[in-house]
This record gives C-alpha cells, structure tokens and sequence, in this order.
C-alpha cells in the first residue's frame, strides 16, 4: 500500500473518531429523556456564550435564545461540566428543598476552592448543619441586635463623616472597608493591641485584594494567594488565642468553646475555614449590594423623597439624637427602606445562581418526565423569575411600592434573592442591617450624586466595571433641622413615614402565575 494510501486511512480514521466522539459528546446518555438542549464544543461547552457580559437592563441573550428554542428547563455544558438549567420557579424551588435527598451543592472549583476543603461549601449532612448553627450564633439577629448593630452603626457613620471631608468615595471599597473594620474586631479581639492593629490592617487588605482580584467565573492566582495568606493569618491568631488562654467576648471564644464540647462535629481547620469564608462573602456581597441600592435611589428622587421621610422621622422619635440606629427601628420602623432593598436585590440578581449536583438519577415531574441523570450539575437561575413581566409588572423598573403589604424578610419562589432549601443565606439579615444603617444615614446627614459614568454589566453576575463612585457633602444644619421639622409634623398629625403612607405611593404589583401576592408558599 502506497503512503498515500496510508496517510488517507489515518485520516479517515481520525475523522470517524472524532464525528464519534463529538457525537457522543452533543448525545449524552441517559437512562431516562434527558431534558432538550445542545452540548457545544467538546470541551469548552457553551461556556462562553454563557459567560458573556451583556447588559444590566436584559435578560442573558444566551439565556432568553435558549428558552425560545427548548422552554426554561434545557441541557447545555458550561465549564466542561454536563449541566442542566433551570428557570422555572417551581423546579428552582423542588431542587433546593431537595437537598441531600437527590441534589448536593457543587460549585465550579474556580469559586469555592480557595476557600479550602473544610470549607462549608463542601459540607453536609449534619456537619454543614452544625457549622450552619454556628455561623448563626455571629450573623443571626440575637448577635446583631445585642453586639453588632452598635459597631455597624458607629463605623458606618465615621466613614461617612471620613469621606465626606474627601467629597468623592468608591461606594464599594468603603462598604468592603467598613464590614470588614468591625467584623473583624468582633470575630476576634486580639491578643495585644499592637497585634490587633496591624493584623486588622492586614485582614483588610487581604479581604480587599481577594474582592478585587474576582474575574467573571474564577478567582486568579493573586485572590487564590490572598486567601491562602489569610487563612494562615486566622490560623496563627488562632493558635495565640489557644496558647493564651484568656477569655474573650467574641465569635473566636465561641468557636473554642464549640471545639471543646466532647464529640464535637468540627475541628480547628473547619472553624478557621468559616471565619475566613463569613469575613470574605460579608464585605463582597454587602458592598455590591450597597452600591445597587444607592445607584437605585439617587436615579430616582420619588424613592429618595420617601426614604428621607421615612429615616427623618425616626430621627425626629429618638430621644437622644447622638444615639445610633437601634434594633427597634431598624425591625419596624424601616418598612420602605426593606421595600427598596428588596427591589434592589431582585434587580441586581447577586447571586444570578446556584449550582447542585445530582447524586442520583432525578425524575423532574414539573416537566413530565425528564430525567437528570447522576453526576449531572443543576444550576438553578432564580434571576429569570425575578425578572418575568407575568410575575413583576415592568421588571426593569425600579419600583418599591410593588413591595408594599408584602411579607418583606421571607422568600418564596418568586423571589429567591437569598437562596432557599437548607442552604439558605446565613448573612441575609445582617446584610439587610448594614444596608438600613448605610441609607440612614446617607438620607439624613448627606447630600449626594453618584458619578455619571457608574456603568454596571452582568457577567452574569452585576459587575461594576469603572466603580460605583458617590460625590458626597454633609447636609447645612439648616437643610437638616427643616428635614426633622417635617418629620416631627407628620408624626404629631399622625402620618408616619414608616408606614408607607405618601404623595408618590402606587398601587401594588406583585402577583405570582395564580395571581396571588408575592408570600412564601
Ligand atoms: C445581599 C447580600 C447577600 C446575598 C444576595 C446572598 C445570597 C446568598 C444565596 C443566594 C445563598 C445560597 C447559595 C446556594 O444555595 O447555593 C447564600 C448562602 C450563604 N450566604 Fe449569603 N448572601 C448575601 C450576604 C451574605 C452575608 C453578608 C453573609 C455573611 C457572612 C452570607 C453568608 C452566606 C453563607 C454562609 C451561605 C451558605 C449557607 C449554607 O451553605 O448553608 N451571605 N447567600
């Protein structure tokens, strides 16, 4: 046989096996119907496509192409991984309440590995349970009313005072340096002040640089170094605190204490994993959420008005005016402040989704008989739903008053901002405070403009490429004594901002597909 003969075989050859290969590539098996879709390139998948930043006021082309073509529940492959999407809100719901039934989290390594393996992204059973509790014992209301709402506030407000001297501010690195000022304090009081000073310093920055370094989908070497120093930061401060042996009133005494229960389900890797994990996820995604929120009210006077009114007549109740905000107003006299971060949150999408992986072959009986098979990841995309014109009248307008009369704190299928199932938000609440404290006192002692160029694209998450920049001075004392003037009025005739009541009020808009309101079901 000639060379050329030969070489033709081989290439032949090479041809059947690739068209083989990329066959099964595009046919994945499945014992049962696997739920319609294309697979992409081998290997890369639909990832980029998916990846792509677009802008903040659309839903994902990718998406909105896909949905047209295969309905809102379809298969696809995104960073090499067989995935199948999810945007309907009832299969959304089914497969966070199934976990560990049939569904286990599992995100991109890129996201959660340099978090470490004792992470509580790779927990579950009883000990993601248990580590759950004791994340709760910092971020749950008990310890933000007794401990936190106290530094929140009193850090918060020298900030503002700080930059308000500069005149012009990045939102987002003032509300990353403000969380993670006082986290740090109360997670852990140091042994020496001088310790305490330069590793809060040092605490900060690491948090800063790990924040800054985030690309669109992985987290680069630099943040993966960031992370590994701070974990061995928490760890020798760790140490020093056992060795030491004194008693302090802060979440590191509490997790010691957790180690020396007998049995205990954790060890010193997992809880230093934690502290690291809550001081991270804090000061990310409350500066992002901060930042939406201010760019949603100074784009909108109405709202800003309504705030004003709201926050003045807290000021005009309080007794002692140097006091901070307390826990009783934030709970109930803040009804449309949380209506704006509620509409802020489901505009933003901070989390546009969530990953699971399928550890046994699924039947979805919502869409009649698709089936997921094992080793399969769901990504669940509550982002679509917040964004339905059936379920939110005109979603890409901004509108609190769509809130009113409903249940504020809780989710519910048609608004999964903070997740759902058990792995739901730990920090929901204490990123709800520190949002209140930073709008209270942005509306009742500051003027303020954010830049024009605040551009904010989704990737899918939002991203703001150019920084949230907010032009900022303090209000004259004459501006602010007619502002408590007003207040003081409507309160003794009996209009109370904080009941909603208002010159711009709208009728609700909230409705789900039965034409219920927006409760949790
Ligand atoms: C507005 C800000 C925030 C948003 C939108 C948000 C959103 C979410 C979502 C959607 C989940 C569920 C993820 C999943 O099921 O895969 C989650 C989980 C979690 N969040 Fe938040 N979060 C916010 C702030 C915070 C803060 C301030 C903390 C505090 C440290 C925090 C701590 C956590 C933890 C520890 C989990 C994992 C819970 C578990 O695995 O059981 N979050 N968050």
């Amino acid at each position: 046989m000639s060379l050329y003969w030969i070489v033709l075989w081989v290439i032949v050859l090479v041809v059947v096996r690739i068209s083989h290969w990329w066959y099964q590539w595009s046919n994945p098996k499945s014992n049962g119907k696997l739920p319609p879709g294309s697979m992409g390139f081998p290997i890369i998948g639909e990832t980029f496509d998916y990846f792509k930043p677009h802008g903040f006021y659309e839903i994902s082309p990718f998406l909105k192409k896909k949905m047209l073509r295969y309905g809102p529940l379809f298969r696809t492959n995104i960073l090499g991984v067989k995935t199948v999407v999810s945007t309907d809100m009832d299969v959304n719901m089914d497969i966070l309440r199934h976990e560990n039934e049939y569904f286990t989290l599992s995100y991109p390594d890129g996201l959660v590995k340099p978090l470490g393996k004792d992470s509580l992204f790779f927990k579950t059973g009883n000990i993601h349970k248990h580590i759950k509790h004791i994340s709760m014992r910092l971020l749950g209301s008990e310890n933000l009313k007794r401990k936190i709402i106290k530094d929140m506030d009193r850090v918060t407000q020298e900030h503002f005072s700080l930059k308000a001297n500069q005149g012009t501010f990045d939102v987002k690195e003032a509300v990353s340096r403000v969380t993670s000022f006082y986290l740090t304090n109360l997670v852990m009081i140091l042994i020496s002040p001088k310790d305490k000073s330069n590793s809060i310093k040092k605490i900060v920055i690491l948090m800063l640089s790990q924040s800054k370094h985030k690309t669109m989908i992985t987290i680069n070497i630099k943040c993966a170094q960031a992370c590994r120093e701070g974990m061995q930061l928490m760890k020798d401060i760790y140490a020093r605190r056992k060795t030491s042996r004194e008693k302090y009133d802060d979440f590191l005494e509490t997790t010691l204490e957790e180690l020396e229960k007998e049995g205990s389900l954790v060890n010193e890797d997992v809880i230093i994993s934690l502290i690291f994990t809550l001081c991270c996820i804090t000061q990310d995604t409350t500066s992002k959420a901060t930042c939406m929120a201010v760019k949603f009210i100074s784009e909108n006077p109405k709202v800003l008005a309504e705030l004003k009114r709201e926050h003045e007549a807290i000021l005009a109740r309080r007794e002692d005016k140097e006091d901070g905000v307390t826990w009783e107003e934030y709970r109930h006299k803040m009804t449309f402040t949380n209506m704006v971060i509620n509409e802020s949150l489901r505009l933003t999408n901070l989390a546009p989704m969530m990953f699971r992986k399928v550890f046994k072959h699924v039947e979805i009986y919502i869409t009649t008989g698709y089936t997921i098979p094992a080793g399969w990841i769901v990504m669940v995309i509550p982002s679509v739903v917040h964004l339905d014109p059936e379920i939110y009248e005109n979603p890409f307008e901004f509108n609190p008053w769509r809130w009113e009369g409903k249940e504020l704190r809780s989710g519910s299928k048609t608004f999964m901002v903070f997740g759902a199932g058990i792995r739901q938000c730990a920090g929901s609440e204490f990123a709800r405070l520190q949002i209140s404290i930073f709008i209270h006192h942005l509306v009742t002692t500051y003027n303020f403009s954010l830049s024009k160029d605040c551009e904010v694209v989704r990737v899918p998450g939002a991203l703001f490429p150019k920084g949230i920049f907010m032009n900022i001075s303090k209000r004259s004392q004459h501006q602010h004594d007619s502002g408590l003037e007003v207040s003081e009025h409507r309160r003794r005739n009996g209009s109370d901002a904080s009941a909603c009541t208002s010159l711009y009020r709208k009728k609700p808009r909230v409705k789900d597909k039965d034409g219920r309101g927006c409760e949790n079901d």
